[in-house]
């Protein structure tokens, strides 16, 4: 059986000694897109970040591919394959064709030219932009040379947090069909989100509130389920559960 591309087993994170994320659990398949939801403060963020390498966690392990990567860089992660967007997602002051090649880097194995015109396929409007300062870019157009800059090391594992953030609903259809095409592609991706509507390239949904995983399971499910759902859109509180 292929290991699992993510494997989170009791992590707890903490910031000056205050856990906000605790023994949370969290695994994805090879192929499988999850979600991850939960209000502001929820800890999306700073699970991805843990996930990611940025922040040390105080309990528990992450695995990637089946290698334990607990204690690793997070240099050591992505030539493991994995990538990750902030909500910044770019050097605003280098060009969007130096932040491409900053992307590149992390797949020695790939020519920039061949990740080029894998990315520019995506996004052909890049094409023209690529000597201006990526922060001279709409929010719109920033978030794709976000995604392409992931996307250029062709990652087994993209990781996402809160790709929507400051773009308008026009943009926000524009990301989520991208994220359908790179998922129908093959890639794995794990997306950190407030807005339901990335739930429409995930299979699995994961709900978090404060801290703790109020729910992991199946799309549909989370749709189905009213006071689930009415509780996430901030109706009535989860509590009541
Ligand atoms: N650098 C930090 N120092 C101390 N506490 C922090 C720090 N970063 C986040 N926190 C706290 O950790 C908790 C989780 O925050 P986090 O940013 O992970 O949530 P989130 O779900 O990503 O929220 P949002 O959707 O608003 O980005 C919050 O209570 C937050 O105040």
């Amino acid at each position: 059986m292929a290991a699992l591309a993510l494997e989170v087993k009791d992590i707890t994170i903490a910031y000056s000694g205050m856990a906000v994320v605790r023994e949370l659990s969290l695994e994805v398949d090879p192929g499988q897109a999850i979600v991850i939801l939960g209000a502001n403060g929820a800890g999306k963020s700073t699970l991805l970040r843990a996930i990611v390498g940025l922040l040390p966690t105080s309990g528990g392990t992450v695995s990637l591919f089946g290698d334990d990567v607990t204690k690793a860089s997070t240099a050591k992660r992505a030539r493991k394959g994995l990538a990750f967007m902030s909500e910044q997602g770019i050097f605003p002051s280098l060009s969007v064709k130096e932040n491409l090649q900053l992307g590149a880097m992390t797949n020695r194995n790939r020519s920039f030219d061949a990740g080029l015109e894998t990315v520019l396929a995506l996004f052909p409007e890049l094409g023209g932009r690529l000597n201006e300062p990526a922060g001279s870019l709409s929010g719109g157009q920033r978030k794709m040379v976000g995604i392409a800059k992931c996307v250029i090391a062709q990652p087994s594992l993209l990781i996402m947090d809160e790709p929507s953030a400051g773009l308008s609903p026009k943009f926000v259809s524009e990301v989520v069909e991208t994220l359908i095409t790179l998922h129908s592609d093959g890639m794995t991706l794990l997306v950190a989100e407030q807005n339901v509507e990335f739930l429409k390239f995930a299979q699995t949904a994961v709900v978090l509130e404060g801290g703790y995983v109020r729910f992991n399971g199946p799309v549909a499910e989370l749709s189905n389920n009213k006071t689930l759902h009415d509780a996430f859109f901030g109706i009535e509180s989860i509590q009541e559960i």
